[in-house]
């Protein structure tokens, strides 16, 4: 039977479920199936009836909620009227990512395997159940399962035998290609795309407000271990509007000595400019780049260079190395049995992009540009609640960050990409904005004020003074909360 075009439609909130789509995409794409990867709510769902093979990637956020970018298919998917056999044409499987020491683990992946059987779907195999818990991470669930997966894919559609399988060490053509300029564009489109033209509603992921921070300071006494800031930004004519529990997101950049260093491992001009053009139609450039735009401001607003790589990284990696010895250690890290040693060399010590860079210098330089956005994940914007209410600070939003600083085997500190990016901003010293937009948060209050209500912080290094478990009137700020 022809490849009838397999589709893998992913929820995720922090990267992770994205990567092992865009992995399950490159595993296709080497058995010779047509392949697309999409965020579920970036996919028209009405058109899942027609589709004959799909893989869903699914994380669980919140309190056994789903990621952002799955909450309009989930609340199609769960419609009552929808007749059960809506997809009996479609042969799924589900893949989850959770972490067991929440109480609801893995529930969405658990539902949506349920409710795609109640529609008629029939399961390829049981669904795959990840765990940030298990000492190798989800990939201990995620190799098994995919190993059982295409034998089952395949067993329908066997890769035709003219062509063969493309084996690992040969790498696919990049997703996008970086077409380099001879000079600088006269207009700067990078300031343009940041600040926006004319906001079409109130700010968003697409199109961030540029907020300008008001004060940044210290509320915990220098001797104390942990810095926590109290972060006032000017929201005038922002359009912005929130409740208490509401989150805002910030995407943060990274440090001016990262980007340099980045571009000299690389070999790359900071100052170039480049086009970016998909390699195949339909392929959307990510929207947070502007067109044209330098490498610095690639490095700086874009790749996440201070996060913590992935074992994908390493694969692909391994298949751009020209040096043996390197391409035979990163070939050991990308394998099922190289795990336990890339969990000590990269995330035991919270190793990051940069630095495994700059350990494998022969494979960095030789990375062709047109693969900087294969390689290396996109910078992901942080949530913080907020602190603040616009009844008593009108114009205002504020918030209370708790700087990550911390030490691991490695010489130098970890610091968090965006609480020190934060930290590091001083609005004395001249005009400083931060691109910014609210979320909604995931609790729900009493409707009367004057309902105790129990608060509880799930990072216990979140803010000085913020105690486990503290029973009040809501005013401060926190993660968690249910009704007492
Ligand atoms: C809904 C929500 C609301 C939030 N509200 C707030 C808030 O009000 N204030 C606030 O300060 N934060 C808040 N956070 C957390 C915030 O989003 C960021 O995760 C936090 O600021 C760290 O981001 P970073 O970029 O500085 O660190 P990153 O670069 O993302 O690094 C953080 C990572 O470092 C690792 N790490 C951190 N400390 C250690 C350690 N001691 N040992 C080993 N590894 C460690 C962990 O893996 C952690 O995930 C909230 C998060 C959510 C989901
Ligand atoms: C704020 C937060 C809430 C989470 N809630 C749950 C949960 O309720 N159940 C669960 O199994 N995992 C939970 N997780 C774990 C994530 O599902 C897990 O880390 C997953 O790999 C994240 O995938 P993503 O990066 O694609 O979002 C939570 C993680 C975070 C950061």
């Amino acid at each position: 039977m022809p490849s009838p075009g397999l589709l893998v439609l992913f929820g995720s909130q922090t990267g992770t479920a994205q990567d092992v789509s865009e992995r399950l995409g490159r595993e296709a794409r080497r058995r010779r199936l047509d392949c697309r990867v999409q965020a579920l709510d970036s996919y028209s769902v009405v058109n899942l009836i027609s589709e004959p093979l799909v893989i869903f990637v699914c994380a669980t956020a919140g309190q056994g909620d789903p990621p952002d970018n799955m909450k309009n298919f989930w609340r199609f998917i769960f419609r009552k009227n929808l007749p059960p056999t809506s997809l009996c044409q479609m042969d799924f499987a589900v893949l989850g990512l959770g972490d067991s020491s929440y109480a609801k683990f893995n529930f969405v992946a658990k539902k949506l395997h349920r409710r795609l059987l109640q529609l008629g779907g029939s399961a390829l195999l049981p669904a795959c159940l990840g765990d940030d818990q298990h000492e190798l991470g989800p990939d201990a669930a995620i190799d098994p399962w995919l190993h059982d997966l295409w034998e089952k894919v395949l067993g329908l559609y066997p890769v035709p035998p003219d062509l063969g399988v493309i084996p690992p060490g040969v790498p696919l053509p990049s997703k996008f290609t970086l077409r380099f300029l001879p000079e600088a564009p006269k207009m700067c489109s990078e300031e343009q795309h940041v600040a926006g033209a004319d906001p079409p509603g109130p700010p968003s992921e697409q199109q961030p407000f540029l907020a300008p921070m008001v004060t940044n300071q210290r509320v915990t006494s220098p001797s104390h271990f942990q810095d926590v800031r109290l972060i006032e930004f000017d929201i005038t004519g922002s359009g912005l509007s929130f409740a208490a529990g509401d989150v805002v997101l910030i995407r943060p950049q990274n440090q001016a000595s990262h980007v340099q260093q980045f571009c000299r491992v690389l070999g790359l001009d900071p100052d170039q400019f480049f086009t970016l053009l998909p390699r195949e139609p339909g392929v959307p450039c990510p929207t947070q780049l502007p067109q044209p735009c330098s490498v610095r401001h690639l490095v700086s607003h874009y790749l996440d260079v201070a996060s913590v790589p992935r074992r994908s990284f390493f694969e692909l990696l391994a298949c751009l190395s020209p040096h043996e010895l390197e391409r035979e250690k990163l070939l050991q890290f990308s394998a099922p049995q190289g795990q336990e040693e890339l969990y000590s060399y990269c995330n035991r010590p919270r190793r990051t992009v940069l630095e495994v860079l700059c350990d494998f210098p022969h494979t960095a330089g030789a990375v062709p540009a047109d693969y900087l956005l294969d390689l290396i994940p996109p910078i992901r914007p942080r949530a913080f609640s907020i602190a603040s209410s616009l009844l008593a600070h009108p114009s205002r939003l504020q918030i209370l960050v708790a700087v990550v600083h911390y030490r691991t085997r490695l010489k130098e500190p970890r610091r968090g990409l965006c609480s020190s990016w934060l930290a590091s901003l001083d609005p004395g010293r001249g005009p400083v904005q931060v691109p910014l937009w609210v979320r909604p948060g995931s609790l729900t209050f009493p409707e009367t004020p004057d309902t105790p209500v129990i608060m509880e912080t799930s990072c216990s290094s979140a803010a000085a003074g913020a105690t486990k478990t503290s029973i009040g009137n809501l005013s401060g700020w926190s993660w968690r909360g249910r009704a007492a």
